[in-house]
């Protein structure tokens, strides 16, 4: 654990993998502002923090909402770091059934979304002449195609290129770009994923959770804290000599 007087900003913070990754960075000692859909659910979430904290309500495939919390950020806890673009959504359809409208809804947020907290992010700091990191999720989903998981897969590989190309692109600037792949997190998406999943398939409830959950080496499933430690050093000084990574941390489940 590190002392950092540093401030982060996490979206898709009032539950599961942000909001763990909200009060592990609180711990590390950096002021946090939690950003989300439900004003109420971030108010929850910000009163499990212990230091400085604020909330942000927004819808991260709004190009002008992300831009703007910034800008908030920065305004209410007095500084701006580290960007972790971690607000995303699930969707479970066969190939031949996703429609448009799912598509499109899926892509705003998962791929416009980090798109616009990349920009947003590294506009801030080259404006004020200061380096900074930018992290986002990405998944296992970003490096295997999963069947029944093609339009969320197809994002989560998108993610991959942006963070690749943004790591270049910005690298001149101090800027790092880097991204974490969680395998099966027991947090809501997986709750309503595996739901699904028994919808379109048949399969039973809890099924199709504990079948990938077989294949992990280490025999658990992973918990959204096991992915805060991750997100703590890609935000952290200890990985200033690193960008442009995507890292797997999955127990044991997909090795690339
Ligand atoms: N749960 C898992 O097994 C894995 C999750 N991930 C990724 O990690 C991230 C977090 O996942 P979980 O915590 O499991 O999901 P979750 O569904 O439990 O929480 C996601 C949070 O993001 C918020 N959110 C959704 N759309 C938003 C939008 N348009 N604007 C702002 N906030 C929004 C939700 O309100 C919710 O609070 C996602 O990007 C997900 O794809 C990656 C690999 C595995
Ligand atoms: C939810 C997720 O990211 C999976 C299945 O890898």
């Amino acid at each position: 654990m590190t002392t950092d007087n540093r401030v982060a900003l996490v979206t898709g913070a009032a539950r599961g993998i942000g909001l763990a990754i909200a009060q592990r960075l609180s711990r590390d000692g950096l002021a946090v502002a939690l950003a989300d859909l439900d004003q109420d659910a971030l108010d929850r979430a910000a009163a499990s923090i212990d230091g400085p904290v604020a909330t942000i309500q927004l819808d991260v495939a709004d190009r002008a909402q992300v831009i703007e919390a910034v800008a908030r950020t920065e305004r209410e806890l007095g500084g701006f770091d580290v960007m972790i673009n971690n607000a995303g959504i699930a969707q479970v359809q066969p190939i031949a059934a996703i429609t448009e409208q799912e598509m499109d809804r899926i892509h705003a947020v998962n791929v416009k979304g980090v798109l616009w907290g990349i920009q947003a992010a590294a506009a801030h700091f080259k404006a004020k002449g200061r380096p900074g990191k930018i992290v986002s999720a990405a998944s296992i989903a970003a490096h295997e195609g999963y069947a029944m998981l093609g339009a969320y897969c197809g994002t989560k590989f998108a993610v991959r290129a942006l963070t690749q190309v943004a790591a270049k692109e910005f690298a001149a600037d101090g800027i790092t770009v880097n991204a974490y792949c969680p395998g099966v997190v027991g947090t809501d998406m997986w709750t309503e994923i595996d739901a699904r999943f028994a919808e379109v398939t048949g399969a039973k409830v809890g099924e199709t959770f504990d079948a990938f959950v077989g294949g992990i080496a280490l025999g658990r499933p992973q918990t959204a804290e096991d992915v805060a430690r991750l997100v703590s050093y890609l935000a952290g000084p200890d990985s200033d000599y690193m960008t442009g990574q995507c890292v797997i941390m999955d127990g044991g489940l997909v090795y690339r």
